[in-house]
């Protein structure tokens, strides 16, 4: 039986991917699935992708049957540059209003929730569509896109239309960093195939470090090719971007997951997140 292993299909993820050695892995029967968040989120729920990169939320969900892996994340200190509510009329004046998500997400909808329900107090009806503005603001007054749609649509949209920021919207609230996807891996997995586990986690870990070292480079290059932009914006998107998952950030999502729960869009409590404690699990 092979590890499957989930790739969310987004740039911010690519830190993690970009120095893998992918070979190594499948050698070892791992197997790669490239999907989208939502995608990825259900797919593990269900026990056909075994670890990798989820949204938060998802975790939330299942964190009775997922296990964390420590020192991973996408997380942001304020600006996220990738998560945006595009609106046609400032945010405050969306009580009553129409408001579409992309069906990508759930760590997103869930933080724009947050941020319209509970700081701004409005009462707002959604539709989960997918990720195209014009479609989205044919019948809506707002819509929320995330990773590389929503990179794409802030080129097109920067004065047409008022453009908020997720994470800064977060941070001003609770000045705390907020982790949009995590890395988990099934409890299942871990219990059957611990150093396989292990030896996926330390890739993903030097993957990071190595990007870190390189300040991204040959991954910019890269992504220049493929998704266009200027590099003075990507190399900002990854030196803003968090990627570590220390005691900030932990503080950070369990207070997501607190707002989360006392708002019902979470039916447990999170008390603690299950960190996997690698050395003593080999
Ligand atoms: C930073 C981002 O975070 C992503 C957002 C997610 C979500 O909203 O569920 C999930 C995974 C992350 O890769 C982004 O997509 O721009």
């Amino acid at each position: 039986m092979s590890v499957v292993i989930g790739e969310i299909s987004y740039t911010n993820i690519l830190p993690f991917f970009y120095h893998l050695d992918k070979q190594k892995l499948i050698e070892h029967n791992c197997r790669f699935v490239p999907q989208v968040p939502a995608q990825l989120n259900n797919e593990m729920s269900k026990g056909r992708i075994d670890i990798g990169g989820i949204s938060s939320f998802a975790y939330a969900e299942n964190a009775t049957r997922y296990t964390l892996l420590p020192n991973l994340s996408v997380t942001s200190y304020g600006a996220v540059n990738s998560i945006f509510l595009f609106s046609k009329v400032p945010l405050h004046e969306l009580n009553g209003k129409k408001v579409a998500l992309t069906w990508s997400s759930a760590s997103s909808v869930h933080l724009l929730k947050i941020v319209l329900e509970h700081f701004h107090s409005l009462q707002i009806s959604y539709t989960t569509m997918n990720p195209n503005v014009k479609s989205m603001l044919h019948d809506h007054d707002a819509c929320l896109l995330i990773g590389d749609d929503a990179i794409v649509a802030r080129r097109e949209y920067t004065t047409s239309l008022y453009h908020y920021d997720l994470g800064e919207l977060w941070y001003e609230q609770t000045g705390l960093p907020m982790t949009f996807a995590v890395f988990a891996v099934r409890n299942e997995t871990l219990r059957d195939h611990p150093s396989l586990v292990g030896l996926i986690y330390r890739s993903f870990l030097q993957s990071k470090l190595e990007s870190e070292s390189k300040n991204y480079q040959p991954m910019i290059a890269d992504i220049l090719k493929t998704h266009g932009g200027d590099k003075v914006f990507w190399d900002h998107y990854f030196q803003k971007l968090c990627n570590d998952f220390g005691q900030k950030e932990q503080e950070g999502l369990s207070y997501y997951f607190d707002l989360l729960y006392q708002m019902n869009y979470l039916s447990q409590p999170i008390k603690k997140l299950h960190i996997w404690d690698e050395v003593k699990s080999e």
